[in-house]
């Protein structure tokens, strides 16, 4: 359960976060986005323990994180934008040295590397990790912050400069993890279809403040509703006056997009009297995508 309220954050007179309220109450996925400074990263820190909020409280299961982070650190697991890698270290022994730090046996730390390597696919042969591809940099941090297992995982942008398959990899990754039911993850990202595809609640910051908040079909019905693309033949085109705007036309197929289910029934009523046939009717939601578009800077 976390419970944010009200929560600031300024530097130096700068106000990166202004006002921060919410609440996510089940383990699960909780994304937050929003265009470049909106003060995602900076809100993944204070969830973290890392610093501290100028003002506002910040609760994450039982723990008040602003007065005792160390206690929340216990049960966290970080994954930094950028994650500073070892480069002269084996994935094997970067992993032993954080086992370690979180008081694993040598033989926990063996079954936990193996297990979680094998999970994310990662292969190290005997390379250095400065020698990975990035994938496998991100997917070592990955592997990094799981070594203890934290019930709370906050990810700033796991898969951002990762090639599609390793990103959909990651996603599948983190997907498991929910399924489990034990863990919760809070992730900031760029990549709006993967929030969309595996986010269980969304948070849309922009200039530090709350834009909106709610699962899928809440932010739809916030940021507008569903349309309606259509195709159709129909030989007689002076029916179509008055019963929709712009329409294009390819190969014999009309294409038009109508807002409103009413004038969806009306025009395939138009078509069928008129001879002719609709061939394909398709819905649009708006994507994370529309919605940041629409916001603005
Ligand atoms: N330590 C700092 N000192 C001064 N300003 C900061 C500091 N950290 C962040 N900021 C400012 O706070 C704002 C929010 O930054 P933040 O990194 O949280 O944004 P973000 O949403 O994560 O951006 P991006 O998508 O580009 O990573 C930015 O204007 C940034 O310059």
């Amino acid at each position: 359960m976390i419970r944010a309220q009200s929560l600031v954050k300024d530097f130096d007179g700068f106000t990166a976060l202004d006002g921060v309220d919410f609440e996510f109450d089940k383990p699960g996925i909780f994304g937050i986005i929003g265009h470049n400074g909106a003060g995602k990263t900076t809100l993944l820190k204070i969830m973290s323990g890392l610093i501290k909020p100028t003002s506002g409280e910040l609760e994450i299961n039982g723990v008040d994180v602003v007065r005792h982070p160390d206690l929340h650190k216990r049960t966290l697991g970080y994954l930094p934008e950028e994650s500073r890698l070892y480069e002269n270290m084996n994935v094997w022994s970067y992993l032993a040295f954080f086992g370690e730090i979180y008081g694993l046996s040598d033989e926990e730390i063996r079954k936990k590397s193996r297990e979680l390597l094998s999970k994310l696919k990662l292969d190290p042969g005997d390379k250095k990790m400065g020698e990975f591809s990035k994938g496998m940099k991100r997917k070592a941090a990955i592997a990094r912050s799981l070594m203890h297992d934290p019930s709370f995982l906050v990810y700033d942008e796991p898969t951002s400069g990762l090639d599609p398959m390793t990103s959909r990899y990651i996603s599948e990754f983190l997907r498991e993890i929910k399924d489990e039911g034990e863990k919760t993850i809070i992730l900031s990202a760029h990549n709006l279809y993967q929030v969309e595809e595996i986010c269980d609640r969304v948070l849309i910051l922009r200039r530090g403040k709350t834009l909106a908040l709610g699962d899928m079909d809440e932010l739809r019905s916030k940021f507008g509703s569903v349309s309606y693309e259509i195709e159709f033949v129909l030989d007689d085109r002076d029916l179509l006056e008055g019963v929709i705007g712009d329409y294009s036309e390819s190969a014999g197929i009309i294409s038009a997009t109508v807002e409103d289910v009413d004038d969806l029934s009306n025009l395939t009523n138009v078509v069928a009297k008129g001879g002719g046939r609709v061939k394909k009717i398709e819905s649009h939601y708006p994507s994370l995508e529309d919605m940041l578009v629409m916001i603005g800077e």
